[in-house]
């Protein structure tokens, strides 16, 4: 039996996450008892074809039909692929893609065979762990501050920080390491804080044919139209109190308030757009933090990382100055909160999602018992 079922020692999880700005599937080992990092092992990257990206973008914001289906195929499949390369996994956390993410309507989904990949695998699946939380009045998301949490206790951290995420989506968390776990009330505020890299990669896309603003270098050469950032700072969404969650494509339209502008502009203002959500965002943090580490593609990009730097009063750094790796640390936090699901623990609580209780949401495929789900 595999040991993730019984409370003992640690466990050799792999997790895989495909993010909202549909690049690649990103898989990284964590060894850990659900609680504490004990170890972080290898990690792989896949990237989408550009057919594979068009196949993906095509099912965004669809909840069924056959858009649905053929992403669902090739998730399955492109996971299938990059996991069979690691080996002595003891169990997998499958994110599966995001397609639609509607908590107070139609729900969340993350499509991606999770008993398909089992069964091809051989190994154990913990997936579809958005909807539990859904159901019982989360946000389904963010999932990755439990994990930043434990994050936290091993880089040792003393006092408050943040962990910002710069994906398509951003998404900050407030972490008190002085609280001995994550679910106790005040360890944990976590939010989505606007659109990061979607907007800048659609414009770039659809103007230039480039996947995105590599480096800056198109903000860098524009300046921030400040009519238009104040007209996205003007949407609802900044002035609810966290927790809250977004869609990838909620703020498609705020490539509208850039269509007059040229290309160095445009993108400059919506670079401008995605740090001002997360200034906005600092401010219902409890307590000033003593830092604010990156993760995430946005922290590649260095004109984002300066407006950052000059808006918030602490230092903010890419996870990696603290030895963490920020193109991975989405599929470890998948593996960590696999674990977690598997041993009966907690995934998310009022300050992550703002569910009602304690939740430990996710979907386990046992290939060893058959089929159950
Ligand atoms: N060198 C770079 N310069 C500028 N931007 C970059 C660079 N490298 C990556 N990015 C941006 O980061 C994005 C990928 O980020 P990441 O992989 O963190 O997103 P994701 O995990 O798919 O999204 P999410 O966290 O919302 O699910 C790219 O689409 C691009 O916009
Ligand atoms: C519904 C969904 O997939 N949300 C993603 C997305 O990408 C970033 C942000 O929006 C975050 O809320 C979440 O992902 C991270 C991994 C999370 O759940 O913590």
């Amino acid at each position: 039996m595999n040991k993730a079922r019984g409370k003992v020692g640690a466990v050799r999880a792999l997790g895989a996450m495909s993010g909202t700005s549909l690049d690649g599937v990103d898989a990284a080992v964590v060894e850990t008892d659900g609680r504490h990092i004990l170890r972080f092992g290898d990690s792989a990257y896949r990237p989408y074809t550009e057919d594979e990206r068009k196949l993906l973008r095509a099912a965004l914001g669809k909840w069924s039909g056959p858009e649905v289906h053929a992403a669902e195929d090739l998730v399955t499949r492109a996971h299938a692929e990059l996991l069979s390369e690691f080996e002595d996994v003891e169990l997998i956390g499958f994110h599966g893609q995001t397609l639609a993410h509607e908590p107070r309507g139609k729900g969340t989904l993350q499509v991606g065979d999770g008993e398909g990949l089992a069964v091809a695998l051989g190994v154990p699946v913990v997936w579809d762990f958005r909807s539990d939380d859904v159901a019982m009045g989360g946000e389904g998301a963010p999932l990755a501050p439990f994990f930043h949490f434990a994050c936290a206790k091993y880089v040792g951290a003393t006092a408050p920080l943040c962990f910002l995420n710069l994906g398509g989506v951003g998404n900050l968390t407030y972490v008190d390491p002085s609280f001995d776990g994550p679910e106790a009330p005040g360890a944990l505020l976590a939010f989505d804080t606007g659109p990061a890299n979607a907007p800048i990669d659609d414009l770039v896309q659809a103007r230039l044919g480039l996947p995105m603003d590599r480096d800056g270098a198109l903000a860098r050469q524009g300046t921030v139209e400040t009519g238009a950032l104040e007209l996205f700072l003007a949407e609802p969404y900044f002035n609810r109190l966290p927790p809250k969650s977004l869609d990838r494509n909620d703020f498609a339209e705020m490539i509208g308030l850039v269509k007059e502008l040229s290309d160095a502009d445009a993108v400059a203002t919506l670079t401008g757009m995605s740090a001002a959500g997360v200034v906005q965002g600092m401010e219902h943090c409890p307590r000033s933090p003593a830092r604010v580490l990156v993760t995430g593609g946005g922290r590649k990009n260095p004109v984002l990382m300066e407006m950052l730097r000059v808006a918030l009063d602490c230092p903010v750094d890419p996870v990696e100055a603290v030895g963490l790796d920020g193109d991975m640390l989405e599929a470890q936090a998948f593996a960590y909160l696999a674990v977690r699901v598997a041993r009966g623990m907690p995934t998310s609580c009022p300050g992550t999602t703002g569910v009602k209780a304690l939740v430990g949401g996710g979907t386990v495929s046992r290939v060893s018992q058959g089929a159950p789900r």
